[in-house]
This record gives structure tokens, C-alpha cells and sequence, in this order.
């Protein structure tokens, strides 16, 4: 059982999430605004990246439907808060939706999905996610690490869709899919049910929470990376 009270230590006000953001700014910033998104920005970025990240994104997703149902799982077992369960159930159902997208988008871009096998990065990170699913892992670092995914591709596609950005008339619903007010909703929900968690979180699980965050980031610049054709 996590009980102990020491999370607040420097995250005044934030909770502990967004002393980590401080902490980890350079790695946070390098996820965020990677070459592949500041190039989707700009407009210039390369067609068979984007169609790369595309068809590699859609193998992850498949990935992750199981890996939130874990979460929603944990939530279940282990939070007292029924309100956890509706979040992450929001966030489960509407995986539904972005498969049938991914489809749709594939066929748009004749991008060939069935049959694609996933890249290096891509299995890393795979099974970065199976290993969380254990049953050894707890709910806050599991949360965590859920909010952590869901927040890099928030912050990086609503880059796109700023003011003055020039992101070409075609990949919009992409950027909006994950960047728009809506998402951010959801992943401001998440990060509260996470700093809920951590604020209990006795030092083992926050080091554990912390490390599961940068691990997230790591595999996120990675599969850019990969998106753009570097590995
Ligand atoms: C690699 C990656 N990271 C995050 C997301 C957002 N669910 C995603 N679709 N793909």
C-alpha cells in the first residue's frame, strides 16, 4: 500500500509531474519538438517519413489497446477513485476509432498496412509496454507512464497547429487527431489522476514513476527517429 506523503518536495503547486517537467526539461523538450514535428510544422517535412510513422504508428497503436486496458485494470484493482476508471475507459474507447482512422489514412497515402513489420524502435518500445502490463508494476507507475505517451504526441501535434505554423492542408487531421483542445483535456485528466497518485507514492514507486516517464520519452524520440529515417 503507497501512503507516505512526500511528493510535494520542489513541485510547489504543480504536484509532482511538473517538477519533473522542470527536472527533465532538455529530454522533455527533445520528444516534444522533435526534427520530425518542427519539419510537419514548417510544411517541409519528407512524405515517406510521414508515411513511415504512419504505417509504424498503426502497429504501436494495436500495441497500446492492451497495454490501456492494464492500466483501466490496475485503476480497477487499485484506486478508490471510480472516476480513474472513466478516464482511462474514455481513453480505451476511443483507441476504437484511431485504428479505423489509421486505416482510412493508410488507404489515402496507398500505404500498405497489413503485412508491415515493425522497426527496431518500434518493438523497444513494444516491449517497453508489455513490461508494464505485468502485474508487478504498479497503478501509479503505470499511469504515469500512460499520461507520459498520451502527453508527448499532445504537446508535439499541437505544435503544428499553432498560430503562423505551415503544416500542409493534408496531414491537419493528423496534427488534430492528437493535438487538438479535446486531447488536451483528456491528457490534463490523466496527468491529475497521475499527481493524485504520486502525491501518496512512497520514494520507490516515485523513482520507479520517475524512471517510467524517461523511459517514455527515450521511446518516443526514438520512434521519431525512425519516422524519419535514422537508426
Ligand atoms: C509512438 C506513439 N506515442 C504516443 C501515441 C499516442 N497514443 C501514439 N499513437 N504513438
Amino acid at each position: 500500500m503507497e501512503g507516505k506523503n512526500n511528493a510535494a518536495e520542489g513541485a510547489s503547486g504543480g504536484g509532482m509531474i511538473m517538477a519533473w517537467l522542470n527536472k527533465h526539461h532538455t529530454i522533455y523538450s527533445r520528444a516534444t519538438r522533435h526534427p520530425f514535428i518542427l519539419s510537419t510544422r514548417d510544411g517541409t517535412v519528407d512524405l515517406s517519413s510521414f508515411k513511415r510513422w504512419l504505417e509504424q504508428d498503426y502497429i504501436f497503436v494495436r500495441e497500446f489497446v492492451p497495454f490501456v486496458a492494464s492500466v483501466l485494470l490496475k485503476a480497477w484493482r487499485e484506486s478508490e477513485d471510480g472516476s480513474d476508471m472513466e478516464v482511462i475507459l474514455s481513453g480505451l474507447a476511443s483507441l476504437n476509432d484511431e485504428i479505423s482512422w489509421f486505416k482510412k489514412e493508410a488507404l489515402k497515402w496507398g500505404v500498405l498496412l497489413s503485412g508491415t513489420s515493425p522497426q527496431k524502435a518500434n518493438q523497444d518500445y513494444c516491449r517497453f509496454l508489455e513490461s508494464l502490463m505485468s502485474s508487478e508494476i504498479s497503478y501509479t507507475v503505470a499511469i504515469t507512464a500512460f499520461w507520459a505517451i498520451e502527453a508527448v504526441y499532445q504537446e508535439s501535434f499541437s505544435l503544428c497547429l499553432k498560430h503562423g505554423s505551415r503544416t500542409p492542408a493534408e496531414l491537419m487531421e493528423t496534427c488534430q487527431r492528437w493535438g487538438s483542445d479535446s486531447f488536451g483535456q483528456y491528457c490534463h485528466s490523466l496527468q491529475m489522476i497521475a499527481n493524485k497518485r504520486l502525491e501518496k507514492a512512497p520514494d520507490y514507486i516515485l523513482g520507479k514513476a520517475e524512471e517510467a516517464f524517461l523511459s517514455v520519452l527515450e521511446h518516443e524520440i526514438e520512434f521519431w527517429n525512425m519516422s524519419n529515417g535514422e537508426w
